[in-house]
């Protein structure tokens, strides 16, 4: 963003809003320039954007050289996977836009579906199918799922987030989490979000910072342990984290017991060692490098083709006017779809009836019913996690494991395999 954007009249009075920010990052009315086209319905997609590395944990099932357990080399796999998804996440619009935007705010029911088509030369992949629906507005919940049928995969995942802000720092806690089955080996994986800070508003140029820590379970015991930091942290480096990977969640209180380390930075080069030293560039090994690593485009059909509720057709005529800048135009397309969500809404309130969510439900551990059993609750046992619906990544006993209620978003895959109206 040039520097006199940052002087501007909008974007000063944009900052004189943070200071009366009541807790709802949609409420704050951002310049066009900060404005995104997109609806952040379509942020699911950059949880499989390297395929390829979301289904190779499913081959690894005998040990290698050094004899290790294939479950301990398939907790590197996953986490390979989960490291190759930051950069989309939360550098993409700054890539793609020059900045961090704001994205659209959902609907509720608001749908996002699109594949990936297999574009390995042997075909083992086969196609990766996503799921995305706006599962709840106020506060506003993301629920996605994204599913293998070929090689029997299935990640689902939902997540919402608080915001405060200290000074001009936009502060996100991330709720929800992910969960991942590999069926084939009747393994699964709790996935955690990290919380983030928005830095760079003085100066209207936004970015995403990591910050915390993050976890992943495997059902096999394994446990890994994600520590984020940014410029001025430790390394110095924008996007830094250090992972370390233990036997289980007893060995993870001491740094020694780390049978694997992995440092460098999420969004460029990261290196890997074993035991627990921190690996250098020098002598160890190149984990993942986010810049080289071709990553694969989701198809999603033509906006004719789409459905009422899905995203780019419901929003085109926002988007439109946002890539023409014209606030007015803006504006008056927004305040339709909201006068018509609001209208929605009434309707439903007056004929006491809530909007019926499409391809998820809702699933309180606190009330489940006789037999009914939830994985996330198994893998939480082994990790130490909050079952509560805290902040994602928030253990028991924390200070943020205070919630009142333990919610969630489950994918029901029935309800997709009999949908009669969207299509991929
Ligand atoms: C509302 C004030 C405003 O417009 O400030 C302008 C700035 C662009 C900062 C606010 C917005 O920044 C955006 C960044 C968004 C997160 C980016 C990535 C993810 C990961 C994804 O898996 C889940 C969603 C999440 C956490 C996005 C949530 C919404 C964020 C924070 C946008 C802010 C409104």
């Amino acid at each position: 963003m040039s520097s006199n954007v940052a002087s501007s009249s909008s974007w000063t009075s944009f900052l004189k809003s943070i200071a009366s920010y009541n807790g709802d990052l949609s409420s704050l009315t951002a310049p066009p320039f900060i404005l995104s086209p997109t609806s952040l319905v379509e942020y699911s997609e950059y949880w499989a954007e390297h395929t390829d590395l979301l289904i190779a944990p499913n081959f690894i099932t005998t040990e290698d050289e050094h004899a290790h357990d294939p479950a301990l080399q398939r907790l590197v796999a996953v986490t390979k996977w989960f490291i190759s998804t930051l950069r989309s996440q939360y550098c993409s619009r700054n890539e793609q836009m020059g900045s961090e935007k704001k994205p659209l705010n959902p609907f509720l029911g608001e749908l996002f579906v699109g594949k990936w088509i297999d574009d390995s030369k042997d075909g083992k992949i086969g196609e990766t199918v996503l799921l995305s629906e706006q599962v709840s507005h106020h506060p506003p919940i993301t629920a996605y799922a994204i599913y293998n049928d070929k090689n029997n995969i299935e990640l689902q995942g939902y997540n919402g987030i608080k915001a405060s802000i200290s000074a001009t720092t936009i502060n996100v806690k991330q709720y929800g989490h992910a969960l991942l089955e590999y069926k084939n080996l009747d393994e699964t994986y709790a996935i955690t979000l990290p919380p983030l800070h928005i830095e760079g508003l003085i100066v209207a140029s936004p970015f995403v910072e990591l910050e915390g820590k993050s976890y992943i379970q495997s059902s096999k015991g394994y446990t890994a342990v994600i520590n984020y930091s940014g410029r001025g942290y430790f390394s110095g480096k924008k996007n830094s984290f250090k992972a370390r990977i233990y036997k289980d969640r007893l060995a993870s209180a001491q740094k020694e017991n780390a049978l694997y380390t992995i440092s460098g930075q999420w969004s460029n080069i990261s290196y890997i060692s074993s035991g627990p030293a921190t690996p250098s560039s020098k002598s160890d090994e190149i984990f993942f490098d986010a810049q080289k690593s071709p990553y694969q485009g989701l198809k999603v059909k033509p906006i004719e083709e789409q459905h009422d509720l899905e995203s780019r057709k419901a929003w085109k005529k926002v988007a439109d006017a946002i890539k023409k800048g014209d606030y007015d135009l803006i504006h008056e397309e927004k305040s339709k779809i909201e006068n018509e969500q609001r209208d929605l809404r009434n309707k439903e309130a007056a004929a006491g009836i809530e909007w019926q969510r499409r391809f998820f439900r809702e699933v309180d551990f606190k009330n489940l019913n006789d037999g009914q059993i939830d994985k996330f609750i198994s893998l939480a046992n082994l990790s130490g996690l909050s079952i509560n619906n805290v902040p994602s990544g928030t253990l028991t006993g924390e200070k943020d494991d205070k919630a009142l209620d333990a919610k969630h978003w489950r994918f029901i895959r029935k309800l997709w395999d009999e949908e009669k109206e969207i299509k991929l």
